[in-house]
């Protein structure tokens, strides 16, 4: 297996299936890189902490060559260089599963490797590089979702799997992955656009009936745009995610909060943002979604 971006997700998941002992090729860069060749890749886990000595580790994918399985765990940006990095990895049968937030990644797998590498994936977790070399991971849940684009339970999909079990990870094969898929980016874009345009965490979020509207309509928004493109989601599902949010943890806050208020660049673009524009490609009104694009515009890039 590679992992392609050595991240909080990509390390994370990399590590488990390394210490399950899966032959893992990290891809990493920069100073991370490099303190992963000098000390190794930690995980700090509530789960228990894990150290691989002396992982695979590369920045150059081409000298991989072909794989059973690439994780991709890039940031969004980054999602097509990441792509044709990896080409020399993908092989007649290897599956290419990003697990990267937002719709529109595997659309753009598809356009730089073709539709025969890409295994639909999704993943839930918050990991985060704490320091180069060191990957946190907050709470339990740590839940991986994949399934071929056709719902067909084929050899990959049920090996990977398998791997997972293997590794300690909660693994979940879907037969309609792009349902799964715009399932988490619901609730997502609700998540992240409420939490990051008021900057404060779910709990004052949902209790305050303004703010409350707020995460609901960029759900119901999301939704609305998901069914105009044919994903089979329930018309009430957005009240259905509300009422999912009001069980979770009142501290919780979505990725793109904490880089706002870090001030790193944001994924802002692949998620309310991509809900205004195929809201406005499909005819369907996004006016929460747009709004919280253009408040946030100014902080998408750093400086
Ligand atoms: N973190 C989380 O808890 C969750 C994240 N996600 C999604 O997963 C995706 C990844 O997020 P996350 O793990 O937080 O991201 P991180 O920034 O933690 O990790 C990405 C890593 O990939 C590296 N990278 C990017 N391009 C290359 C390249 N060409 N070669 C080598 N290394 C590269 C980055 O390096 P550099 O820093 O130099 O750019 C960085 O170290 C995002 O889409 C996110 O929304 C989904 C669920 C939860
Ligand atoms: C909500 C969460 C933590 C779920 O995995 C996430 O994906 C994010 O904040 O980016």
């Amino acid at each position: 297996m590679a992992i392609m971006g050595t991240g909080g997700v990509g390390g994370y998941f990399g590590t488990r299936l390394a210490l399950a002992g899966h032959d893992v090729q990290f891809i990493a860069r920069g100073r991370h890189l490099d303190a992963i060749r000098a000390q190794g890749l930690t995980v700090r886990s509530p789960l228990g902490d894990m150290h691989l000595p002396h992982p695979a580790i590369t920045d150059r994918p081409a000298d991989i060559g072909p794989v059973d399985v690439v994780l991709l765990g890039v940031k969004l940006w980054d999602t097509e260089t990441a792509a044709q990095a990896i080409r020399p990895l993908v092989g007649p049968g290897t599956a290419v599963i990003s697990l990267q937030n937002g719709v529109v990644k595997d659309e753009m797998l598809r356009a730089a490797l073709g539709d025969a590498a890409v295994v639909g994936g999704v993943c839930y977790i918050a990991a985060t590089i704490e320091a180069p070399g060191v990957i946190a991971h907050s709470g339990t849940l740590q839940k991986l979702v994949f399934g071929e684009y056709g719902g067909q339970r084929t050899p990959r999909v049920e090996a990977f799997r398998q791997a997972c079990e293997q590794a300690g990870i909660e693994a979940v094969v879907s037969e309609d992955i792009a349902r799964a898929i715009w399932e988490k980016f619901v609730f997502l874009v609700g998540l992240s656009g409420a939490t990051a345009s008021t900057r404060c965490a779910l709990g004052p979020v949902r209790s305050h009936p303004a703010s409350r509207r707020l995460l609901l309509t960029l759900m119901a928004e999301a939704v609305a745009v998901g069914r105009a493109e044919g994903v089979a989601l329930p018309p009430d599902y957005a009240e259905d995610r509300l009422r999912f949010c009001d069980q979770l943890p009142a501290d919780m806050t979505a990725s793109m909060l904490r880089d706002l208020l870090q001030g790193h660049r944001l994924e802002l673009p692949w998620l309310s943002g991509d809900v205004s524009r195929r809201g406005a490609l499909r005819g369907v009104a996004t006016p929460y979604n747009s709004a919280v694009a253009d408040i946030l515009a100014l902080h998408v890039q750093p400086g």
